[in-house]
């Protein structure tokens, strides 16, 4: 077994090829990913994400290419041993309490079930423990997944939407413990829909369509090479609208407002523009493309070229 450290990958990927009944499901796909870093894997229904996560945790065979968990091959002792997954639905015997569930994955994994137990308290269950699990709600079974998922401190974990079917608060108690657990080292892959909730809460983007990968990157970068316009709001008294508007080279008036779009290189410049009108200008909002318009680039450039 080779030891991971800060300077090799927790999960290596090379050119892996899925392909089902003639459907290419996952297509010459390539990426590595480091300790302590929280990756979204993102793509349309059938792209091939959970045909991923499977390769990757040994559940099926790839037809080509090669995959190394955490230095070895998935499926192997030491890459399971240190990978955890959390399925899209998770599923428990009904008639075991919290507690019993926790106590019967921690023995199945090895470890003490007296050092798992406090990850109920984590995953905010802990007046839940004794709790059959059938009468849980969706969404406490999805934390139970969580602390399930985190038994052992895993160092890769996959996340297969595991926000799905939880309500707000829960779904921010969910990015802060994966922030918790990738702050302690852990790589956190997690495939996701709810693009908005995972803009300012994931340090890279993966972008599969149609089984290939079309971007990967931080997304800033990706805005970049998007080149998708920022689109800047300059807020103004109802009377200076036009002046505002004619000083700044044009935009669409509003009431109280001018709104225009510019390249993220000319940003700097049109913001130094707006705030040499001084006085007339009561404020700016500057939005940046979001990780919808980004995606939604992305995909469209990749079903242009297919
Ligand atoms: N066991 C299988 N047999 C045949 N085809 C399969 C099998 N598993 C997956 N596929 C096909 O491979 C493609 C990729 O499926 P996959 O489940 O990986 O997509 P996904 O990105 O996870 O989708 P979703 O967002 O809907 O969960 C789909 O066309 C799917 O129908």
């Amino acid at each position: 077994m080779t030891e991971t450290n800060f300077h090799s990958p927790t999960l290596s990927v090379r050119s892996v090829c899925k392909t089902f009944a003639g459907l290419k499901a996952v297509d010459g796909v390539s990426f590595s990913l480091n300790p302590g870093e929280r990756v979204a894997l993102l793509g349309h229904n059938g792209a091939g994400k959970t045909t991923l996560f499977k390769i990757v945790l040994g559940f099926l065979k790839r037809d080509g290419g090669d995959v190394s968990v955490l230095g070895s091959a998935p499926g192997s002792h030491a890459a399971r041993a240190g990978t955890a997954y959390l399925p899209e639905s998770v599923a428990f015997p009904g008639s075991l309490t919290g507690r019993e569930v926790l106590t019967f994955y921690a023995r199945l994994k090895g470890e003490s079930p007296a050092a798992a137990l406090p990850l109920l308290d984590r995953v905010g269950l802990a007046d839940a423990v004794k709790r059959r699990v059938g009468t849980y709600s969706k969404g406490m079974r999805q934390r139970l997944g969580l602390a399930q998922a985190l038994i052992g401190r895993p160092k890769l974990i996959l996340l297969d939407e595991p926000t799905t079917g939880l309500d707000p608060i829960s779904r921010q108690n969910v990015y802060e413990l994966i922030g918790e657990i990738a702050g302690q080292g852990t790589t956190v892959l997690l495939s996701s829909h709810a693009l908005t909730e995972l803009e300012a809460r994931t340090d890279r983007i993966l972008i599969l369509s149609r089984g290939k990968l079309v971007a990967d990157d931080i997304l800033s970068r990706l805005r970049a090479q998007a080149g998708l316009p920022i689109r800047l709001k300059v807020w103004t008294r109802p009377e200076d609208v036009a002046h505002v508007s004619e000083c700044l080279g044009g935009g669409r008036m509003n009431g109280r407002s001018v709104e225009f779009d510019c390249n993220a290189d000319d940003k700097i410049q049109r913001l130094s523009a707006i705030s040499a009108l001084g006085g007339l200008v009561e404020d700016v909002d500057v939005h940046a493309p979001s990780l919808d318009d980004v995606y939604r680039h992305f995909s469209n450039a990749a079903n242009r070229e297919s």
